[in-house]
């Protein structure tokens, strides 16, 4: 595997999953395949999980490992083209990305969306130009449209957690006081319509998701029937993606209190477990109780974020 970001990225999913259970059971029997070979990440916004859990599957691989919060320490990168850099940015990404290439054997890379140019994220413009200048794999830690190590750790939890074969999944929107990226929804759906569940995305009506990542989704509007019989429950907030309407992109359009997933809402399901990909804000996303209930997988689903990553950074090191 050159790079990731996508699901066709990691081929067909019965095998990335029966891996994941492999190095889950032995996370260390890898060790001399990342002998030597550097690891650099690289964030752009905040991170807690992705940090820890990345550095943590590269560790368990034999990788050494380098951090760089773009933000805090480095020169301010100015990212456009023809721009008289005047201001406060000291160096463009077009000299700084071949740079870090240079130290490094793989680069992941954390770049969220702006919420301001829908088209501008969408053509995932930071990121390509790693994969375009840095000549190294480029493994995505969350970038302006999809977050593929949260949406692989979600798939490993929910086959760890299943009780029949063909479990139904939702994904709710839910509330939030600031405007969120589309990545985690996005990917989630792209991981969901790619594997053997029953997937339904509810949201208010303006948050239709972009279909790239929906294809074969059913979308219900209505979250009480949407879920009616849910095995798993996959709470998340975002912004309007602009689909419908491109003015509205970034926007937030609702507030509205009676999407906040409580125990009321947990009743509705087939005795469902809740799942959210953290940080998630109490008392908007998700009630305390529902959070707290041994029904909650928001830990689980933290921990196998070390697994994915370890497969992911694995396939890499063996196509290098
Ligand atoms: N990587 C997991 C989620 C990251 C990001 N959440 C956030 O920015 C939440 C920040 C806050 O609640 O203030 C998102 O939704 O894409
Ligand atoms: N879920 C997740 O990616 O968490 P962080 O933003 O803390 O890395």
């Amino acid at each position: 595997m050159k790079s990731f970001f996508n699901v066709q990225d990691i081929g067909p999913l019965d095998k990335a999953l029966a891996e994941a259970l492999e190095v889950k059971r032995d996370r260390f029997q890898y060790q001399q395949l990342g002998k030597n070979k550097t690891l650099l990440m690289i964030f752009f916004n905040n991170s807690l999980r992705t940090r820890l859990s990345t550095q943590k599957a590269a560790m368990n691989l034999g990788m050494n490992v380098i951090v760089l919060d773009v933000n805090a320490g480095a020169w301010k990168l100015e990212t456009e083209r023809g721009v008289i850099m005047d201001g406060d940015k000291s160096e463009h990404l077009l000299e700084a990305i071949p740079v870090m290439g240079s130290y490094c054997d793989v680069i992941a890379v954390r770049s969220f969306a702006g919420l301001s140019d829908r088209e501008f994220d969408y053509a995932e413009t930071i990121v390509n130009q790693f994969v375009k200048y840095s000549g190294r794999p480029v493994v995505a830690m969350e970038t302006a449209t999809v977050h593929p190590l949260q949406a692989f750790a979600d798939l490993i939890t929910i086959e760890e957690h299943k009780k029949t074969a063909r479990p139904k999944v939702v994904l709710t929107w839910a509330p939030h006081c600031r405007a969120l990226p589309q990545a985690v929804p996005n990917s989630f759906a792209e991981w969901m319509t790619a594997a053997d569940v029953d997937f339904v995305i509810t949201h208010p009506e303006g948050y239709e998701l972009d279909p790239r990542f929906t294809k074969g989704a059913t979308v219900e509007y209505d979250q009480r029937k949407a879920l009616a019989g849910a095995d798993f429950v996959y709470a998340k907030n975002w912004s309007c993606p602009g689909v419908t309407r491109p003015e509205d992109y970034g926007k937030i359009l609702s507030s509205d209190s009676s999407w906040t997933i409580d125990s009321e809402h947990m009743r509705w399901t087939n005795d469902g477990y809740f799942m959210h990909c953290l940080p998630v804000r109490r008392g908007l996303i998700v009630t305390d109780d529902v959070i707290e209930s041994d029904h909650s997988l928001v830990i689980p689903e933290a921990a196998n974020r070390e697994i994915s990553a370890e497969v992911v950074l694995k396939r890499v090191l063996e196509s290098l």
